[in-house]
């Protein structure tokens, strides 16, 4: 990654490894659970995800982090045959058992997925589009609002010249922080990342690494990661899930320098030690 690129980010200077001073709770999860077509996959996850932090969540494969995080804008909704009980409280919500518009809900909580997915049509259509779906009509403040989420993803230097030509020409790291700007462009609160980096190139990933990393204080990030080393590195809190009895757990939740220097479950200790999972 160039100096050069690197310095086109207008979010600010990158602060690191300590946790927030002040957590404030942004979305406070309590007794949460999810079964597909009666299959409990998730059961009792209780935890806070805090304002203006990044909460890692880590564990092996298939105990159930994608889901918990697709239960957080209601993007399991769209699973077929889930059922997701207990409840999810969000600016005075509770985001299960409330009436909720999803289509407001996912403005304020926005998604990146694990592979790069930008709408089939122009670098700038990727950012207009969403902005006049939630209503921007002013032709200039969409203008301004798609340059500054491009210079916040450190995009614009690289692309202001070729805004019309397509998305999908881009490189798959440009690919995913277009998509990152995509949510951005909306001014979401909390962005949910599953596994944002790990269908880039190493090159690639630290970018969008350098990019999570300076999201921070200014957005709550939720990020799934198999990269312990990146939930290491950019984490303020991290949660460990474990599969027990098939049944996906949350087996332990807090600062993320404790997670993994002092684990007090010994199921953590092994999975971050690679003893186990
Ligand atoms: N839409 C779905 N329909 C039925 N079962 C599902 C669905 N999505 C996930 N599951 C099941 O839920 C369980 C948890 O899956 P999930 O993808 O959440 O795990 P994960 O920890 O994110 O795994 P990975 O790290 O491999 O992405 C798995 O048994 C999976 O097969």
């Amino acid at each position: 990654m160039s100096r050069k690129k690197a310095s086109s980010y207008t979010l600010g200077e990158i602060k690191q490894g300590t946790p927030c001073c002040v957590p404030e709770p942004h979305l406070q999860i309590q007794d949460l659970a999810v079964s597909y077509s009666r299959k409990t996959v998730l059961s009792q996850v209780s935890l806070d995800i805090y304002k203006g932090c990044i909460t890692a969540l880590i564990g092996p494969s298939g105990c159930g982090k994608t889901t918990f995080l697709s239960t957080l804008n209601r993007l399991t909704d769209h699973h077929e045959g889930a059922r997701v009980s207990g409840k999810i409280l969000f600016d005075g919500q509770d985001l299960l058992n409330d009436p909720v518009d999803t289509l407001k809900l996912r403005r304020r909580i926005g998604m990146i997925f694990q592979k790069p997915n930008p709408f089939p049509l122009s670098i700038w259509r990727n950012l207009e589009l969403p902005l006049k779906e939630h209503g921007v009509r002013d032709h200039g403040l969409r203008r301004r609002k798609i340059e500054q989420a491009l210079k916040d993803v450190g995009l614009w230097d690289e692309v202001f010249d070729r805004l019309e030509t397509s998305a999908l020409a881009l490189s798959g790291g440009q690919q995913q922080r277009l998509c990152i700007a995509r949510a951005l462009v909306l001014k979401p609160e909390i962005l949910l990342m599953d596994e944002p980096c790990s269908a880039l190139d190493p090159l690639s990933s630290a970018v969008v690494e350098e990019l999570i990393l300076r999201l921070r204080d200014r957005y709550t990030v939720v990020i799934v990661t198999h990269n312990l080393a990146q939930a290491r590195r950019v984490a303020n809190y991290a949660g460990f899930f474990w599969m027990t009895e098939r049944v996906g757990k949350l087996i332990e939740f807090g600062q993320c320098q404790h997670l993994f220097e002092a684990p007090i479950h010994e199921l953590t200790a092994a999975y971050i030690s690679g003893a186990r999972g």
